[in-house]
């Protein structure tokens, strides 16, 4: 499938990414090992594992902030290496762990970065409002950023990743900060953008919300992929145990999933 990078004509066209034999070092430190997975249209995929276990620096080399030390990554079959920044920021939306703003911009002036690979679109405050809207943060839309508590500045932030048009979306933590009900209301529409077409991977720690809502889980654990595959196939008590050290149980209600940890198992 050919990939057009056009501005207006990248519009819902589906993206999918994989990676093949994808290694990173950070130092002296590999922190990636022969990882080899693909993220496809109308997919939600959760990465998920303890902490550390490379799931931010897999984020970061999926959308392109880090260049992989070994192996490569593709956009719909094309090497990611041939694609310009600005190019790859039409394709790919991606949201950090975190980030602490440097300077009082206010909320909607920050959503409205989320644009700029796509120059100044003649409906950019009405976009900026939508993305806003979807958050519950129009309230505050004129607020300095740094006057926000965490959970209303994860949401601004948020809002900025929701607010363009590219096919892939790729959240580290995204609910992080976020109270219940926002989580709810979030996961609900990174749901609905899936089913809609996109491709979208979220690092998670909050197993129950990755079962309940995701289609994939890619679990790792010290830099390599430990397994992959639909919710319960992935959550077993084994591989739980074996990545996280803990003994656990799904429970699962209606579609609902409720992961218990329940206690601490020998290394
Ligand atoms: N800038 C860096 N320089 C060197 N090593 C780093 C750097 N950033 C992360 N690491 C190391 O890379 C490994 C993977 O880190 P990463 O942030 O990808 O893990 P993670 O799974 O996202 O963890 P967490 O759940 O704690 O956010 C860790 O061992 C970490 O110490």
């Amino acid at each position: 499938m050919a990939v057009n990078t056009g501005a207006a004509s990248n519009r819902g066209e589906p993206l999918e990414i994989t990676c093949r034999g994808l290694g990173l070092r950070r130092g002296r430190k590999r922190v990636l090992t022969e990882i080899s997975c693909a993220f496809r249209p109308r997919e939600l995929t959760a990465v998920v594992g303890p902490n550390g276990a490379g799931k931010s620096s897999l984020l970061q080399c999926l959308s392109g902030v880090l260049s992989p030390s070994a192996g490569h990554i593709e956009l719909n079959g094309r090497s990611a290496k041939g694609f310009s920044a600005t190019e790859r920021a039409r394709l790919g939306a991606y949201l950090p762990q975190s980030e602490t703003p440097a300077w009082s911009l206010g909320a909607a002036d920050m959503v409205a970065l989320g644009l700029l690979p796509w120059g100044r679109p003649r409906d950019r405050e009405w976009r900026v409002r939508q993305a806003l809207l979807l958050v519950d943060a129009l309230d505050f839309a004129e607020r300095p950023v740094t006057q926000l508590s965490g959970g209303e500045l994860r949401r601004v932030q948020l809002a900025r990743l929701l607010v363009g048009q590219a096919p892939l979306l790729i959240a580290d933590e995204p609910t992080t900060a976020l109270d219940i009900r926002h989580q709810l209301q979030l996961m609900q529409h990174f749901r609905a953008l899936a089913d809609g077409g996109k491709t979208l991977v979220l690092a998670l720690h909050d197993l129950s919300l990755a079962a309940r809502f995701c289609d994939r889980i890619v679990l790792m654990q010290d830099g390599r992929l430990l397994a992959q595959g639909a919710p319960r196939e992935v959550f077993t008590p084994a591989q739980i145990g074996d990545a996280y050290g803990v003994s656990s149980e799904f429970r699962w209600r209606d579609g609902i999933a409720d992961f218990v940890p329940l206690d601490l198992l020998e290394k």
